[in-house]
């Protein structure tokens, strides 16, 4: 397993060692202990999710408020999405920037979002399957969310705005307030 850091703090890329053979592959898609050791986050995960989509979908961007906020570690089964995290952490040296992490069903790479960040994702190529690990379970209630096109974030989804399929709830999130 690699692990890369990236601009955010606390947002790491993790890479499994693949296994390959005349079969085809194998690796661990999740293994606790060396989750915990090799990013020092809790690997403690509640809930998995798993969600298909088509191109053009952009699924976000999203978060549960306060003690319902979850960490995420996400990763795709099949296809291509460009994975969005925006750090919301009050007092973050990096408030409001964002990171957008290319995760397929070919590189296998993992990205793992602590608590206290927006997270969504635009599918790149004709269908996608994502799946994800969260350390928190689900609660309506707290849902929040952040439109997908603000303009303060001025997210670059990877996609043109004329492919974009958006669900109805993500059309009318509030827009980032700095
Ligand atoms: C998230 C969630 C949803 N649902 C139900 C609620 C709706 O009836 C249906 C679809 O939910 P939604 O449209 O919110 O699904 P996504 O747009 O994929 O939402 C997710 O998208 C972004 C990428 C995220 O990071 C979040 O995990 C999550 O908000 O599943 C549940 O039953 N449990 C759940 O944990």
């Amino acid at each position: 397993m690699k692990i890369e850091k990236t601009k955010l703090e606390g947002c790491f890329i993790i890479q499994p060692q693949v296994f390959t053979d005349s079969r085809g592959y194998f690796f661990e898609s999740f293994n606790q202990q060396k989750f915990e050791l090799a990013t020092g986050a809790n690997g403690y995960f509640v809930q998995d999710n798993q969600s298909a989509s088509t191109y053009g979908v952009v699924r976000g961007l999203h978060f549960q408020k306060g003690e319902f906020a979850q960490a995420k570690l996400v990763r795709v089964i099949e296809g291509r999405v460009l994975d969005i995290a925006v750090d919301l952490r009050a007092g973050s040296k990096t408030f409001g920037q964002w990171v957008g992490i290319e995760l397929t069903g070919e590189n296998n790479w993992q990205f793992y979002i602590p608590r206290g960040f927006a997270h969504g994702f635009s599918v790149l190529s004709e269908t996608a399957v994502f799946a994800y690990k969260c350390d928190n379970e689900y609660h309506k209630e707290a849902e929040s969310g952040i439109r997908y096109d603000d303009p303060t974030l001025n997210i670059d989804w990877g996609i043109p705005a004329k492919d974009m399929v958006i669900s109805e709830k993500d059309a009318i999130q509030p827009y980032f307030k700095p």
